[in-house]
């Protein structure tokens, strides 16, 4: 079997990563793997970067029924020896053990796992995951769970609805609290009591707080002060309270209470091992910029230097493990993961590889300009990957004063049940309601001006089916995760085809059906057609008549199966 990698791209299983520029360290490991070529790769100059020009004639082995989707001897070798900064301090000094990254032998980490016993979960573990009805890894999870466990540092991408959360929770549960693994040597041990070792951030309290609960279901209700939400909006006398008399290990909130509390001297996590930033790309934007800047700064410490950039291997901190999380990884992502990590991995759904690697483009989807051909592409081949495969995309034309009825008639025709309507701006979600509700139609709007409270009683209603139409902005929905959801409606069109990407995820979760329909004015059509391209996924079409979804492009009039 070929064992080489061209120069110019590593193909892992359906992956293209055009390495044009590969650092050494990253190189000479990526080099002794070896990846199953079946054709010889030709590239023409200037040609986009398709599989055809590349002279790929992409077969896979057909993989026995029992044999799993195996990336065969592709290796990422890390020195087995930590880098100078993460030496293993000596024994004298125990106050701050570092992390040493173990060898990632992808092998190891077989994709698409049969189950999690396989991905060296911590048996205690395993079975909380089995009372909760979780038997099989999904891919992502696959991957992430082996990467992290050998503590790498991380950037996972996969599409809506894929599995991330679990993705990084299990792997710190394993390590942290009641249900970790007792045999594992050489790992930190936790300092005072009061370190917190693991901070999740989330960019809405929505997120945080259905963070807490998959962290509560997994730790089990005799458990569930290992874990405290630092939410804003929620009271902060209260929550500092609770983190002095409760001690959790793992805290999840939102950057600003975070930031504040963290400010406060109220919230230790200098020893912290965790720290995760989910929704990672929201999280950079200006919005949150100060207060992830000082989250960064305080938890734990970058490993390999103290956020100065000076090697001080006196500081009593913890190395810390840095994982961020999102559909989406747009460069910017990539940028702050190469200053506030150490040696991140890629983390997607068939394929590991060093973030290093990466160069604008690869994975980028927030420059949604005009590109050459090759760029649309990859930037096709990102986008594709945020999108959950499973779901259909439509538009319609309506004049303004239409789309709320509009709306209504494909509810209908599609006879969906849980439906999640984005708007641009908050105003106009009441206006929207209250004409779904004068048709008779269970509608609620869910965005920032509404407390903590009208929120999470709002989102109950609508996930247990009393609310049948939700109307909201994107900030609010960002990684909700409600199963039900079937239909997604673009009341207002996205700012671009990340924004597109998210709000479509909230539908199809896990594989299941779902549909997206985009409801615009004559003038907007051409941002539709742009949208399609960047997202590389057919949007015909559509109108809503007799009750029924009608596809009318030209060369087909179908009626749209529900
Ligand atoms: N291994 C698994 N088996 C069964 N269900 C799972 C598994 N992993 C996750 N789920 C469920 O799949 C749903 C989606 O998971 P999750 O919210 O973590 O997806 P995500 O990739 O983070 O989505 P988003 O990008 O929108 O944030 C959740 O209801 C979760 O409980």
């Amino acid at each position: 079997m070929p064992s080489l990698v061209s120069p110019r791209l590593l193909f892992l299983v359906g992956e293209i990563i055009p390495l044009k520029k590969l650092s050494r360290g990253s190189s000479s490991a990526l080099s002794q793997g070896s990846v199953r070529f079946f054709s010889r790769v030709d590239r023409h100059k200037n040609a986009p970067l398709t599989l055809a020009n590349l002279g790929f004639n992409t077969e896979f082995e057909k993989t026995t029924k029992n044999k799993r989707n195996k990336l065969d001897n592709v290796k990422v070798n890390y020195p087995t020896e930590a880098p100078k900064s993460r030496e293993k301090v000596a024994a004298s000094d125990k106050s701050r053990a570092v992390r040493v990254k173990k060898t990632l032998e992808i092998e190891s980490a077989p994709f698409a796992a049969t189950s999690f016993s396989e991905l060296g979960l911590p048996s205690p573990l395993i079975e909380r995951l089995e009372m909760e009805g979780f038997n099989v890894p999904t891919d992502v999870q696959s991957a992430a769970i082996p990467t992290i466990l050998k503590n790498h540092d991380a950037v996972i991408q996969s599409y809506t609805g894929s599995g991330k959360t679990l993705a990084y929770v299990l792997p710190i549960l394993s390590k942290v609290g009641p249900l970790k693994d007792k045999s594992s040597s050489g790992d930190k041990e936790t300092g005072k009591k009061t370190d917190i070792e693991a901070v999740i951030v989330a960019p809405s309290r929505e997120l945080a707080m259905q963070i807490v609960r998959e962290v509560e279901k997994l730790l089990g209700p005799e458990n569930k002060r290992v874990v405290q939400q630092l939410v804003g909006g929620a009271n902060r006398s209260r929550q500092e309270e609770a983190l002095k008399k409760n001690k959790p290990l793992i805290v999840v909130g939102t950057p600003g209470r975070i930031a504040e509390i963290s400010a406060a001297g109220k919230l230790q996590t200098h020893g912290c091992r965790f720290l995760v930033l989910d929704e990672v790309d929201e999280l950079l934007s200006f919005n949150f910029r100060q207060e992830i800047h000082r989250i960064l700064e305080h938890v734990g410490r970058r490993s390999g230097a103290d956020p100065q950039g000076q090697k001080n291997l006196l500081v009593k901190s913890a190395d810390r493990q840095t994982i961020m999380v999102s559909a989406t990884v747009p460069f910017s992502v990539v940028r702050a993961a190469r200053s506030w990590a150490c040696d991140p991995l890629l983390v997607q759904a068939k394929s590991v590889i060093p973030l290093e690697s990466l160069t604008p483009g690869t994975v980028n989807l927030s420059r949604p300009t005009s590109s050459s051909n090759s760029d649309l592409n990859l930037q096709h081949q990102a986008t594709v990957q945020s999108l959950p495969p499973a779901l259909k995309h439509y538009y319609c034309v309506a004049r303004l004063q239409h789309k709320v009825d509009t709306l209504r008639r494909c509810v209908y025709a599609l006879d969906a049940q849980s439906v999640i309507a984005f708007m641009n701006h908050t105003r106009q979600l009441k206006d929207a309601v209250f004409k779904l509700e004068a048709r008779g139609m269970k509608a609620a709007e869910l965005h920032g001006d509404l407390g903590k409270l009208g929120r999470s009683t709002i989102l109950k209603k609508f996930k247990s089916g009393q609310v049948r139409v939700l109307v909201t902005n994107e900030l609010a929905a960002r990684g909700l995760d409600v199963p039900e959801c079937d239909l997604v409606v673009n009341l207002d069109l996205p700012t671009d085809s990340i924004h597109y990407a998210h709000r479509a995820g909230r539908t199809g979760r896990l594989g299941r059906k779902g549909t997206v329909v985009t409801i615009c004015e004559e003038s907007e059509v051409f941002v539709v057609k742009k949208l399609q391209k960047q997202l590389g996924v057919p949007i015909p079409v559509c109108e809503f008549t007799e009750g029924k979804l009608i596809v009318t492009d030209k060369e087909k009039h179908v009626e749209a199966s529900r």
